[in-house]
């Protein structure tokens, strides 16, 4: 059984006069390990899928099944992480609060999450700065506490909304890679929110394109397997990328008359 099954998800947002088609039957699944992207131009309906997957809101139709751990624990949603293009860390908060924020909810708080809280911070390259305040760091630290604070819930499934949007370019390459490891190394599955190509391809096994007006499976990809052996930023120049990047922006391209 696959971790995550979306089955013919369709969300209808109705204002008074009118309703907005934001996505019509949805269908894919995802499996353990696997990163899926969601690709597509603005408006396509990218955050309400991902906001549905992650249970905030109902879909008008359809339904999300989680694999049957998760089945068997209705209203647990521990197994998902979610992580925004905003870190929202509290600002009055050390960055160890502030990671151990999601165990403090669960009441699963002890001295072994405040070992825990260390390792995480060790394993995203932030160690020794626990007790430093959210301002006092970069955005690219910031980001990399928002990813410990979400993997110290150890969920099964990352849900990334445009997460490396806000950084400069640079920032973005090496957490990119960073991201890529770190869920290679746990295998855990990732469903990523994109508008941005490249990195749809380099961090990917498959590209879900959607098209606008209403939200459709347009096309799936799947990303050639001697990219997904090497880390993000070296994908970026294998020989295989310039062909799929053409690939994948032609049927972009292609949605602008929607
Ligand atoms: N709360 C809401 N009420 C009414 N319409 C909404 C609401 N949220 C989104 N929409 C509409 O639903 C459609 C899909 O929106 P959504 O934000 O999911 O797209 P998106 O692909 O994530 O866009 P972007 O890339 O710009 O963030 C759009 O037409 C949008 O205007």
């Amino acid at each position: 059984m696959p971790l995550l099954s979306v089955n013919q998800v369709s969300h209808h947002y109705y204002s008074k006069k009118d309703y907005t088609k934001a996505l019509e039957n949805i269908s894919f699944t995802l499996e353990q390990g696997e990163f899926i992207s969601i690709l597509g131009p603005s408006g396509c309906g990218k955050t309400t899928l991902l906001s549905i997957v992650a249970g905030l809101i109902n879909p008008t139709r359809g339904e999300i099944i989680l694999d049957e751990v998760s089945a068997a624990e209705p209203g647990n949603k521990a197994h998902m992480g979610y992580m925004l293009q905003q870190d929202y860390l509290f600002p009055w908060k050390t960055i160890k609060e502030n990671i151990m924020l999601g165990p403090k909810i669960n009441k699963t708080i002890d001295n072994s999450i405040k070992e825990r809280a260390d390792q995480m911070l060790e394993e995203v390259g932030l160690q020794g700065i626990g007790d430093s305040y959210p301002d006092e760091l970069s955005g690219g630290m910031r980001q990399r506490a928002a990813l410990a604070r979400t993997l110290i819930t150890e969920p099964k499934l990352l849900l990334l909304d445009e997460p490396f949007s806000a950084l400069d370019f640079q920032t973005k390459l090496r957490l990119e890679d960073f991201v890529s490891q770190l869920l290679k190394q746990y295998n855990k599955a990732a469903l990523l929110v994109t508008h941005d190509i490249s990195e749809a391809i380099v961090m990917s096994d498959r590209i879900i394109l959607l098209k606008p007006r209403p939200g459709e499976i347009k096309q799936v990809f799947r990303m050639p397997p001697e990219l997904r052996k090497i880390s993000p930023f070296q994908a970026r120049q294998h020989p295989s990328f310039q062909a799929i990047f053409d690939e994948v922006w032609k049927e972009m391209s292609a949605l602008e008359k929607y």
